[in-house]
């Protein structure tokens, strides 16, 4: 299996790629959707660990008050967001506390597609550098967009001034220094043509043939491995006889 880190920074781009993998029948687990509650998608399916009464819930309740909450108990997500985006040490502490509740919860959705036999799997973590998790994936593709370009874009599809956009890209690793990162760059700052053009060839190169290890860890492969072994052993003890 093929774990493919798809990241970049906020607002560069990463859903409108991660949806052009999913047109192309690429399966995508998105960080950001495990990080919210069932009730924005109504995909109940999805593995959440934000979710009224879940540990994650209770967590941030402890941490920020009732007072984050809304009426219907689920997290006031706008009101959490001014809160971190403005306050580095809040920040670290939501950080802290989800960490682990949404690697278990992307997790589990890698998991439910490996029993699928998925062999080629889109991770989409904005905050894969920052919390390391690019350790898993390879290759990672960052999407880039220029700096003016990115702020517009985030002010204008969030509705918010230039001083609140700038605090929430501050609130990432630089995307320059991710682009040096990268195995693969998308450049997005121009139009969606344009990216969909590049996509292609990055299609091309995240669904070339598999390595022996990618094999290895799909489920075919360890399947095959499991009944070589349990074969060898028969074929072993049926000797000794
Ligand atoms: C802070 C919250 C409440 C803001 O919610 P909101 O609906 O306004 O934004 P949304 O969830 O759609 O995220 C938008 C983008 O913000 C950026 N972002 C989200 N959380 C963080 C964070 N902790 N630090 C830096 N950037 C972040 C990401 O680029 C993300 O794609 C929410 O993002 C949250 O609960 N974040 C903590 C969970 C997390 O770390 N998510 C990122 C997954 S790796
Ligand atoms: N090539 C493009 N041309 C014009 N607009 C674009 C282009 N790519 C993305 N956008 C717009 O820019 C905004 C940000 O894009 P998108 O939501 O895909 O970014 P993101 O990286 O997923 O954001 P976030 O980090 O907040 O999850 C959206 O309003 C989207 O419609």
């Amino acid at each position: 299996m093929r774990l493919v880190g798809l990241t970049g920074g906020i607002a560069s781009g990463k859903s409108t790629v991660s949806g052009l993998f999913k047109s192309a029948g690429v399966p995508v687990v998105d960080a950001d959707v495990v990080a919210r509650p069932y009730a924005d998608y109504g995909r109940t399916h999805l593995q959440n660990v934000v979710q009224k009464g879940t540990g994650g819930w209770k967590k941030i309740v402890k941490a920020f008050g009732n007072g984050i909450l809304l009426e219907n108990g689920e997290i006031d997500r706008a009101q959490l967001g001014q809160v971190v985006f403005t306050d580095p040490e809040k920040r670290k502490l939501l950080n802290r506390l989800l960490a682990p509740h949404i690697s278990c919860g992307i997790f589990w959705e890698i998991l439910k597609l490996w029993v699928k036999g998925c062999l080629v799997i889109v991770v989409d973590i904005p905050l894969l550098f920052e919390t390391k998790m690019d350790r898993w994936t390879d290759p990672v593709v960052v999407v880039w967009v220029d700096p003016k370009t990115q702020i517009e874009r985030l002010m204008s599809r969030d509705s918010c001034g230039q001083e609140q956009a700038q605090g929430r890209i501050d609130a990432q690793l630089a995307l320059d220094w991710k682009k040096s990162e990268a195995d693969i760059v998308i450049d997005n700052s121009g139009s969606l043509d344009d990216t969909k053009e590049q996509f292609q060839e990055v299609l091309k190169q995240v669904s070339g043939p598999l390595t022996w290890k990618e094999r290895m860890m799909s489920r075919d492969g360890l399947l095959s491995i499991v009944v070589c072994t349990a074969a060898g052993v028969l074929l072993a003890q049926k000797n000794l006889l």
